[in-house]
């Protein structure tokens, strides 16, 4: 505490309070010119991000023969990272609308570091055991039970998902969902709020990133867009496409934990999200993650001398360590645990 008196700059202010005072952002949130987004829209798509239908994939799992949803699934996966789901009801809980209001900020690691036009709430959801429950806000009275309940029908889609990445794998269907059962698995919710901005053409809302999770379900603003996605495989080309805005839809993403276990097969796609000078933003990811101490690497049936290794192994908590100070820096924590390609070049002419 006396710490972060002497040193103001840890404390950064509420971006709301920003939005509703400034005309223009402060230094601490003008991002570096080769950083900044257009703002003409972004790259046109070269093909649309599919829309699969979920229960069709559970009856391809029950060998109901939903071929074609798989196939989407798979090329969704392969061209983009991540798919839209879809919901059938406008309300997802109880028929009542999902909606949450509360603020808080960006971990400052630097007193130079640029901080996302965003205000939000990081929480750990699941397990029981985890739950810091005084930082769950008190108001509205719901609150609690809400996420709750939204955490666990949120994980009921991850698990479908998983169970169908395993299939596409060659590998059985219950292996990723077994992993995550085992030991204390960990849910994080994050509330992120993008205040609207006087120059969205300075800022980001949030910065690019990868999510450290298995698997990803966002619940993106049924209004306004601003989430961004590079296309896997684009040989780096850091072309930024615009996440369209699907009334009553979930956004489905693999994380890094994928990436690595899967050797590589899927890639987690790194996304940002920009802000909007005239409508305030509203999104909520559930990072569905392993057992904090669980070993991730590439699982052992999926390395072979024609797929060498490509990744390292870390654990949940040690790369959520170093994706932390790394997003602080604009910087991706997946490079810490990838091999180089100098290293997988040797190795491969020694094995011959
Ligand atoms: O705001 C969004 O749509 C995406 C949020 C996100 O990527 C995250 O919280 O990791
Ligand atoms: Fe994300």
């Amino acid at each position: 505490m006396a710490e972060d008196q002497a040193q103001p700059w840890k404390i950064p202010p509420i971006v709301q309070e920003l939005a509703a005072g400034a005309h223009e952002p402060p230094s601490r949130y003008v991002v570096r010119d080769q950083d900044r987004p257009a703002v003409a829209a972004a790259a046109a798509m070269p093909e649309p991000i599919p829309i699969v239908d979920l229960s069709r994939l559970s009856a391809a799992e029950d060998g109901g023969g939903a071929d074609g949803e798989v196939a989407k699934l798979r090329c969704a996966l392969q061209n983009w990272g991540l798919f839209l789901e879809k919901q059938k009801y406008s309300n997802l809980v109880n028929g009542k609308e999902f909606r949450f209001e509360g603020y808080g900020n960006d971990v400052v690691l630097s007193e130079d570091q640029i901080l996302d036009w965003c205000d939000r709430l990081y929480l750990i959801a699941e397990s029981e055991s985890r739950v810091v429950g005084s930082l769950w806000p008190a108001r509205p009275p719901a609150f609690g039970a809400v996420l709750r309940e939204y955490t666990v029908r949120c994980r009921r889609i991850a698990d479908v998902v998983l169970a169908s990445l395993a299939r596409l794998l060659g590998l059985r269907e219950g292996r990723f969902v077994g992993m995550m059962n085992e030991g204390v698995a960990m849910t994080h919710a994050r509330f992120n709020y993008y205040p609207c901005c006087p120059r969205p053409d300075l800022v980001l809302g949030l910065k690019p990133h990868s999510d450290a999770s298995v698997i990803t379900v966002v619940l993106i603003d049924d209004a306004v867009g601003g989430l961004q996605v590079q296309k896997p495989n684009d040989g780096g080309g850091g072309v930024w496409y615009d996440v369209p805005v699907v009334p009553n839809a979930l956004l489905v993403n693999v994380g890094d934990a994928i990436e690595i276990m899967s050797n590589g097969f899927f890639t987690s796609p790194v996304h940002r999200a920009v802000a909007n000078a005239e409508r305030d933003r509203v999104s909520l990811a559930m990072f569905y993650s392993l057992d904090p101490e669980k070993e991730i690497e590439p699982l052992p049936e999926l390395v072979d001398e024609k797929r060498p290794r490509k990744y390292g192994k870390t654990t949940t908590k040690d790369y959520l360590a170093v994706l932390f100070e790394r997003f602080a820096g604009g910087a991706r924590a997946m490079d810490t645990v990838k091999i180089s390609t100098v290293e997988l070049d040797s190795g491969t002419s020694e094995d011959g």
